[in-house]
């Protein structure tokens, strides 16, 4: 659905994009993570032809260039987002729904109207940020886009809503076959319906893959064995992060193999009393590589 090649943009000669190269395939939510600064939002406003990148190539639905009757394919949400703030939330919803014409779903906004619990009378101004939120996505869902592109939607929504925010959001991907592309820091809530991951560091692609085979490769792993231990000096390219504490070794294995993979531990902290190895969430992966960002240079 979103095909991006080479991607660069600076700001004052100062790189923030360095080739960013990223797939968003068609039907699937693909999330987009990364630590503060990374890239993610000045990557999702040069796919939305918001930005004129520097170098590289972004193909949306096919298409080079964002024709107007693309835009009606796609719904686009930032917290960031310039709105006519004199407009109530119904003024802002008849400004709008003329532009998608038919394919505005009156009912779905009434729905989503209903869900959101947005003040009627109230001018986009004067209005929370989590409230100007929610009409931002009222008015970028209610057209019932093929394509959505969300970042940091859960700003300013409180629990209960971010929760009824993202079952309705789950529920629409799974029947509408919706294709979402979601960038935010709240990676517990991602991680409830992100089929893809797509990791940030420094204005490149770190990682790109499926969630269950990120989450099937990584393990958080706890040794303890009889006598103190040392690290060792040299780590194997696959322990992500490693914490020797006395007796005890607490490592994040990034490619964890059941047999091959102890083995290697074994001959670096032989005899161990004790041997745990646990799946992880995704946030617990992101959380330990984003750490390894800050130690290990980017190759
Ligand atoms: N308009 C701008 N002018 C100058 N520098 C900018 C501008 N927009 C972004 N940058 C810089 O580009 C880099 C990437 O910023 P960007 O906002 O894309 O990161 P991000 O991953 O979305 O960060 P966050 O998670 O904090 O929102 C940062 O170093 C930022 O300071």
């Amino acid at each position: 659905m979103i095909t991006i090649r080479g991607l660069q943009k600076k700001f004052r000669g100062k790189p923030a994009l360095r080739g960013v190269d990223l797939d968003v395939p068609e039907g699937k939510v693909t999330a987009f993570l990364g630590p503060n600064g990374a890239g993610k939002t000045t990557t999702l406003q040069c796919a939305m032809g918001l930005l004129e990148p520097d170098a590289g190539h972004i193909e949306v639905m096919g298409a080079r260039r964002l024709s107007p009757e693309l835009w009606k394919r796609m719904g686009y949400v930032s917290e960031n987002q310039c709105m006519p703030e004199w407009l109530t939330v119904p003024k802002l919803l008849d400004y709008v729904r003329p532009m998608y014409g038919k394919q505005w779903d009156r009912d779905f906004e009434k729905r989503l109207l209903r869900d959101l619990d947005l003040p009627q009378k109230t001018p986009l101004r004067s209005l929370s940020r989590g409230q100007r939120m929610k009409a931002a996505l009222v008015s970028s869902l209610a057209y019932r886009p093929q394509l959505v592109v969300l970042d940091e939607p859960f700003t300013g929504l409180d629990a209960l809503v971010r929760d009824e925010f993202l079952t309705s959001l789950l529920e629409l991907t799974e029947t509408e076959g919706w294709t979402v592309w979601i960038s935010s820091h709240d990676i517990e809530e991602v991680e409830r319906f992100a089929d893809r991951v797509a990791i940030l560091r420094d204005g490149m692609v770190h990682l790109q893959e499926e969630v269950t085979a990120l989450q099937a490769r990584f393990r958080q792993i706890e040794l303890v064995t009889e006598e103190d231990l040392s690290a060792p000096l040299a780590l194997p390219p696959d322990w992500v992060h490693l914490r020797v504490e006395g007796r005890a070794v607490r490592l994040v294995h990034g490619d964890y193999d059941e047999v091959r993979s102890k083995a290697v531990l074994l001959e670096h902290f032989s005899n161990p009393v004790h041997y745990e190895v646990r799946p992880m969430s995704l946030r617990e992966i992101f959380v330990t590589l984003a750490r390894s960002f800050r130690t290990t240079p980017q190759s």
